[in-house]
């Protein structure tokens, strides 16, 4: 969708008498009594956005599951010899560690230059690094092409729920954006299914890294017909359009004017605006404008310190990177990435097969968690499923400690008996918690941080969940060398309590609430009871 619509001043350059004047008027404008918790379902248009924005999900998830397969079918292909240990370590750390640097920056361009222009980006390097992957003879090459992958993948990570979010309407917006984690989980189903497909092939793994093309190039073309976000574009000044966007969103849905629920949205976006900018200007040192890359240097600056330095901006950064990491640190792609490993260490003869039965059901639960995440509400859906986490890995380290793992598959006793069943089945109720919950919950993480910071929070969010990641990535085969498997699940277990301890003293309920309203809820303190009680009530009412 091009925007004709030339760039009216922002806010920020009107004057500010001028500008006070018009916040007064807005507030009394503000239609209070349209707002979407009446709307009765979302129309063709947003479920589209949302499933060509998700094909960046799968391109995540494609791209982070298929690392193990490919390590093993290289085989000697690159640089004439197997590859070391080391170099197995440096070509599965380059995506984590390359996300973890990137995410940070794309934080600060998807606020420059545009949600869709990211993913645009994203697009691009996900199609670099497959080529360069599938056509590279090196180790130091695929590590390059890694390290691209990595890129893309910390791009679109963030961006991809935050262009969701800022799209969808509040009753759905949960679910809208579970979409993305079901393309992710789905993604690393399929990378299994690849994976195993092309192991028997010659090359084949050039293949499997090779196809990761496909989905970018597509979504590269359908972005071309997508718009950008109504709530970005009301802050470049571009409010025709964003009205526009609004239109197509809840043209369709039953139950409202959606003449008067597009106004009263872009009413309440620009109040929240004016209030962010008025805390700007109040805090901003009286000198000289700046000029070009000094201006934007200093607008990220302020970016920055609003976000640490507002109460509820900060405590939305603290609960949205206390959510990432410990969706990262409870140990889940350690199955991901070693799982295969494990099982033929416990002695199943297709260790490959078992594992997918991890990415399945964690695909198969991210569906469970998109029926029920706007109905149950994002707190209460991590209160109750961690403590199925909890049980699963403490039943995996009581297994474990019936087991004499060997060093390695050459010296295990072939004969199954009961407790590597009990193993696979601990681990698949763990991932069943974690799907509902942990897996998907702290991608909700942009409706916690009011526009004016939305994308660096999300952004600093998502750099958590990668730097946990890469931890996770390096010291899971250590732990299990020197803590035993059953000291590295009770660990995984202790960090699941640890969390749900701090879900539960510090999360507010967020669901069905509009994206303008959650910032209120951690204005003055963490909001838990208000919150938590105001979603009984809507719960009571619908
Ligand atoms: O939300 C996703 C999902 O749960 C994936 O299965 C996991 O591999 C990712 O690390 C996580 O961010």
């Amino acid at each position: 969708m091009a925007d004709t619509t030339a760039a009216e001043p922002l806010i920020a350059e009107v004057p500010r008498e001028e500008y006070l004047r018009y916040a007064d008027e807005l507030d009394g404008e503000v239609d209070e009594e349209v707002d979407e918790s009446k709307l009765v379902k979302p129309g063709r248009f947003i479920w589209g956005l949302t499933v060509c924005a998700g094909v960046s999900g799968l391109l995540f998830g494609y791209d982070t599951g298929v690392i193990s397969s490919t390590l093993v079918s290289i085989d000697s292909d690159l640089s004439a010899r197997p590859l070391t240990t080391l170099d197995k370590s440096l070509i599965t750390s380059a995506t984590s560690f390359f996300a973890l640097l990137v995410s940070p920056l794309t934080g600060v361009l998807a606020d420059a230059l545009g949600r869709k222009t990211v993913i645009l980006a994203a697009d691009i390097l996900f199609v670099l690094g497959a080529l360069w992957q599938a056509w590279t003879s090196s180790v130091a090459g695929m590590i390059a092409g890694r390290s691209v992958v990595g890129a893309a993948v910390g791009s679109a990570s963030f961006v991809v729920p935050l262009y969701i979010g800022e799209l969808s309407p509040g009753p759905w917006r949960g679910r809208m954006v579970t979409v993305s984690s079901l393309f992710i989980t789905g993604g690393q189903v399929v990378a299994y299914i690849i994976g195993w497909w092309f192991s028997t092939t010659v090359h084949g793994w050039r293949w499997i890294v090779g196809i990761g093309v496909l989905p970018a190039a597509v979504q590269f073309v359908m972005l071309f017909f997508m718009p950008e976000t109504p709530r970005w574009l009301v802050r470049a000044g571009k409010k025709e359009s964003a009205r526009r966007v609004l239109v197509s969103v809840y043209e369709g849905s039953e139950g409202v004017d959606v003449k008067r629920l597009v106004n009263s949205v872009l009413k309440r976006v620009e109040r929240e605006i004016l209030e962010e900018e008025e805390v700007v200007v109040r805090g901003r040192e009286v000198g000289p404008p700046k000029q070009g890359w000094s201006k934007r240097v200093e607008s990220v600056q302020e970016n920055f310190a609003q976000l640490v330095g507002v109460g509820g901006n900060r405590r939305a950064l603290i609960i949205a990177c206390m959510l990432q990491g410990v969706q990262q640190l409870c140990g889940f792609n350690s199955l991901m990435y070693f799982s295969a490993t494990i099982f033929s260490l416990v002695g199943f003869r297709s260790p490959t097969l078992t594992s997918l039965t991890i990415a399945l059901t964690n695909f198969l639960f991210t569906l469970v968690a998109f029926h029920a995440i706007d109905r149950i509400g994002r707190r209460r859906i991590l209160l109750l499923s961690i403590p199925v986490m909890v049980l699963g890995l403490l039943l995996c380290a009581f297994a474990f400690s019936f087991l004499d793992m060997p060093v390695d598959s050459s010296s295990l006793n072939p004969t199954l008996k009961i407790w590597p069943l009990v193993i696979v089945a601990a681990m698949t109720l763990y991932v069943a918690g974690y799907a509902i919950g942990l897996g998907n919950v702290p991608w909700q993480q942009s409706e916690l941080f009011p526009l004016s910071v939305r994308s660096l929070g999300s952004a600093l969010a998502t750099a958590t969940n990668w730097g946990s990641n890469t931890l996770v990535g390096l010291t899971f085969l250590p732990m299990m060398q020197f803590l035993s498997p059953t000291g590295t699940f009770v660990v995984y277990a202790g960090v699941c309590v640890t969390a749900w301890v701090c879900v539960r003293r510090i999360y507010p309920e967020t669901a069905g609430l509009g994206l303008e309203d959650v910032g209120e809820v951690l204005r003055v303190g963490w909001g838990v009871e208000e919150s938590v009680r105001r979603a009984r009530e809507r719960r009571r009412r619908s």
